[in-house]
């Protein structure tokens, strides 16, 4: 099974309104065509909860981004403002910051709403083909860290589409569905490879991330990817699924058999911020306390692959 070799697989017939994802691009390119000042009202540092904006400026520690240009719009589980977890000032949960464009938040959180049912529908059905009782993996996901980003590449004038836009990373959580329009999402196979992964409008690139990794021991693979400057310009929008930020990740029992296990446990929430702070200067802030001390060289083990192979 694609999962288990090469961690990236697609899906047709996945029940997702294709117009709901043609307008969810709209409101995107919409909102990405506004002057700066207008987008830096909603600029993802001035939320303590890791909601909005992010500029071509908000460069992560990558060396192969050589060509890094590209600006993002960040959403989650749209909480209510008195969600206890938001208000004890967790990072990562709380409300959703929502530009003021007529419609948009209407349509991008009925998006948001539609692919995290399909996000527990392939993690349960994942369950099934793993062998793990029902709800081994979704009972982890009643409030969950999930993100949708919006993404919009621009290549700069002059550059070889061959540069590499967005750097070659694993993602952090457990799935990842992407909707793309456009062609640069190259995946690294097991031979250590880059390959293209076509373009198909009617159906999902899913990537599995380091907590399933590490929830399956190593049985399914969290693959690094990474962005060409294939296209002049560039509409994706991942989204990532996610456990819940106290979920404590290690691999199932069920799974083990003699095989020791292969990872140590680590709290869902924690790798996802400790990640996130290579990808967001904002959050190297000392201002940011505890935090910004991870900060510089932080490396992800799930990347260790990667790092040892050439480009
Ligand atoms: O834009 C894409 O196709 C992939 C984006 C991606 O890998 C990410 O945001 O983690
Ligand atoms: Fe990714």
């Amino acid at each position: 099974m694609a999962a288990r070799e090469i961690g990236f697989f697609r899906i047709i017939g996945h029940g997702i309104d294709l117009d709901l994802v043609e307008r969810t691009y709209q409101y995107a390119q919409y909102f990405f065509a506004q002057p700066d000042a207008f987008k830096r009202r909603y600029y993802i540092g001035l939320s303590t909860n890791h909601r909005g904006y992010v500029p071509f400026t908000e460069k992560g520690d990558y060396p192969d981004e050589v060509s890094r240009s590209y600006e993002a719009f960040d959403l989650g589980l749209d909480l209510p403002d008195d969600d206890p977890d938001y208000l004890a000032g967790n990072r990562l949960l709380g409300p959703n910051v929502w530009p003021d464009v007529a419609g948009f938040k209407q349509v991008v959180s009925s998006y948001y709403n539609q692919i995290s049912v399909l996000g527990r529908l392939i993690s349960t059905a994942l369950e099934t083909h793993l062998g793990l009782p029902p709800g081994t993996m979704t009972q982890h996901m009643s409030k969950p860290i999930s993100q949708l980003r919006l993404l919009h590449y621009v290549r700069d004038q002059e550059i070889e589409d061959t540069s590499v836009n967005m750097g070659a990373h694993t993602d952090y959580e457990c799935l990842t569905l992407l909707h793309t329009r456009n062609a640069g999402l190259q995946v690294m196979t097991a031979q250590d490879r880059w390959i293209d992964v076509p373009v198909d409008h009617s159906a999902y690139v899913v990537n599995i991330g380091d907590m399933l990794e590490a929830w399956t021991n190593g049985q399914l693979r969290s693959t690094p990817h990474r962005v060409l400057n294939l296209s002049p310009e560039r509409f994706s929008m991942p989204y990532f699924v996610a456990a819940n930020h106290d979920t404590m990740i290690q691999p199932f029992p069920q799974l083990l058999g003699q095989e020791p296990a292969g990872y140590k446990p680590f709290r869902a929430g924690a790798h996802l911020e400790r990640m996130l702070v290579r990808d967001f200067p904002y959050l190297r802030d000392p201002r940011r306390g505890e935090l910004s001390k991870n900060h510089p060289g932080i490396e992800n083990p799930f990347e260790q692959r990667m790092n040892q192979s050439s480009k």
